[in-house]
């Protein structure tokens, strides 16, 4: 089957400067992708080419068969952002009914939505008067609300108690069973181990595009930030060696 998300060879600059250096990934169906780097290393940029809101320099990024950012996708595709995007003055309800009827959906499904995100008991509540972990949730309600077929989801788990990180984590993983595609932005390592697929990128370079226990065998390591180290250095080893060749 034809990947969610095929990405080639992608080139970004932002103020002046190359923030993503010839990317190619791919994202497959059904199945919950793993984007990990640390803070700065093109995440959101690389999220942001994929929903079609990003300038690109250039490259291609083709999402479920259309260019990305093609109109017919705005309902296909739900994008969460890392900035909570919900109204402040209206309840978690409200927001959610709101995003609900863009999408053509009625009040179960956006109730449903803000129950799937662990915010029942705050339905009620104004968006502007939660904590920063809720307010996260909320968004991440009016993101899905409308049952997209691919979702991107900008560091969805930042600020959330555990046991909370572990319940979207299963959240994520039924949507993938029931054929939703979600691409999952992490900068903490212990997050990898739940993906069923990894993308890891490092100054604007994928470093690894496998799933975590291809990323075990190939650095015989069990620890997945350990893993990412080695691949990091050898990356790193490879490309000063082919610089040193070019150079004599
Ligand atoms: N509007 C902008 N103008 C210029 N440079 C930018 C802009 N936005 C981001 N950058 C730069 O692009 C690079 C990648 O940023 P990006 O937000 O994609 O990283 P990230 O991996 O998502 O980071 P974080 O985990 O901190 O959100 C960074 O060096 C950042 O400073």
């Amino acid at each position: 089957m034809e990947d969610a998300v095929s990405v080639r060879d992608l080139v970004v600059e932002r103020g002046g400067r190359p923030v993503l250096r010839s990317i190619s990934c791919a994202v497959p169906r059904g199945a919950v992708t793993g984007l990990l780097g640390p803070s700065g290393s093109g995440k959101t940029t690389l999220m942001r080419a994929i929903v079609g809101v990003q300038t690109i320099t250039s490259g291609t990024v083709t999402v479920l068969g259309r260019p990305a950012g093609a109109p017919e996708l705005r309902r296909r595709v739900g994008y969460l952002t890392q900035a909570p995007s919900v109204y402040a003055d209206l309840t978690v309800r409200e927001n959610a009914r709101y995003f609900a009827a863009l999408h053509g959906r009625g009040h179960v499904e956006a109730d449903r939505a803000v129950t799937d995100v662990g915010l029942g008991a705050a339905a009620g509540q104004l968006v502007g008067t939660l904590s920063g972990g809720q307010r996260s949730r909320a968004s991440l309600a009016c993101a899905l609300v409308g049952d997209p077929e691919l979702v991107i989801l900008d560091e969805p788990t930042v600020g959330q108690d555990p046991v909370l990180r572990a319940d979207l984590w299963a959240q994520f993983h039924a949507m993938a069973a029931a054929g939703t595609t979600l691409l999952v932005s992490s900068h903490v390592m212990d997050e990898a181990a739940r993906c069923d697929r990894l993308l890891l990128i490092r100054e604007g370079r994928l470093v690894a595009d496998d799933t975590p226990d291809a990323v075990r065998a190939a650095t015989g390591v069990e620890d997945l930030e350990t893993a990412f180290l080695r691949l990091i250095r050898a990356n790193e080893a490879g490309r000063d060696g082919a610089a040193g060749a070019e150079k004599s």
